[in-house]
């Protein structure tokens, strides 16, 4: 089974608007260039700080969620809608990646789970978790192409998410995400890369372009990581679409080859409580 995967990496305006008519355009060139799946980043219309949050926070089923699933339904498109900062009910805000199918319905929801709090000395300072309550669900969802697994950016660090979708059935990760300068050239595409080898996955990145301008300035370098571990596809920092073409026959094949997955010793895999 294969598809196209055309990925958005695009600027994000201070003009909630602008970043939309800029999706919208490159969305329709997606589609244009015969994409079956289109992903957009983190924060794809919201710049990306704290204090931002609350202020861009829509409710799900809001004016940009209305914008999404009509971009997908028009283009006839599964579309990664990146993600929005959403407001619950509640009133927390979450940071939440919504997936459309070709009909625009909604098909995959992800709460990131694990928020960006880190103080990396004379480098990047974050603090989600001011601003931003943590989701606690593993997303999968289903494609006429096959199982997806969906999260965000931060959450793709921690292995045991990533194994929890493969063994879920997921063939592809799609990750919106935005690092930053000092731990994307460090950690950027060796977290996809070792993702991906390690779960036997396509792992997808997608990121903000680079706004040298911005407090946040986004690493960019979307990327696609194949089954072996290999970069099948990576961008500079520069606004852009990347399309990839994923023959998902490649999962089945590397699996078999090199049977990771069934070779886990999961009866041995417990920490005794006064073991060594
Ligand atoms: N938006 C994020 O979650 C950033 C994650 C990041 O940069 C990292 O190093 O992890």
């Amino acid at each position: 089974m294969k598809f196209r995967l055309a990925q958005i990496q695009m600027p994000v305006y201070k003009e909630i608007r602008l970043s939309v008519e800029y999706m919208e355009r490159m969305a329709a060139r997606a589609a244009a260039m015969g994409a079956d799946v289109i992903a957009l980043p983190e924060m794809f219309a919201c710049p990306y700080a704290v204090g931002n949050f609350p202020v861009y926070a829509q409710e799900e089923r809001g004016p940009l969620w209305q914008t999404c699933r009509e971009t997908a339904r028009r283009l006839h498109v599964y579309l990664s809608a990146g993600t929005i900062p959403e407001r619950d009910p509640s009133g927390k805000i979450y940071n939440t990646a919504y997936v459309f199918d070709r009909q625009g319905n909604p098909i995959g929801k992800h709460r990131k789970m694990h928020l960006f709090d880190i103080a990396v000395e004379g480098g990047q300072h974050f603090q989600e978790s001011a601003t931003l309550s943590a989701g606690d669900q593993v997303t999968v969802f289903d494609t006429e192409f096959g199982r997806f697994g969906l999260c965000i950016c931060y959450d793709f660090r921690f292995p045991e998410l990533g194994r929890l979708m493969a063994l879920e059935g997921a063939q592809v990760i799609l990750v919106p995400a935005a690092f930053n300068m000092t731990t994307g050239p460090a950690h950027w595409e060796l977290m996809f890369r070792s993702q991906a080898v390690n779960n036997q996955v396509f792992a997808v990145g997608t990121a903000p372009a680079r706004d040298e301008s911005g407090d946040y300035v986004s690493w960019g370098h979307s990327i696609v990581a194949d089954p072996w571990g290999s970069v099948a596809a990576q961008m500079d920092e520069k606004a852009g679409i990347q399309v990839t073409d994923i023959d998902l026959d490649k999962v089945a094949a590397v699996r078999e080859q090199l049977p990771l997955l069934k070779h886990r010793r999961t009866d041995i895999y417990v920490l005794k409580k006064n073991g060594f």
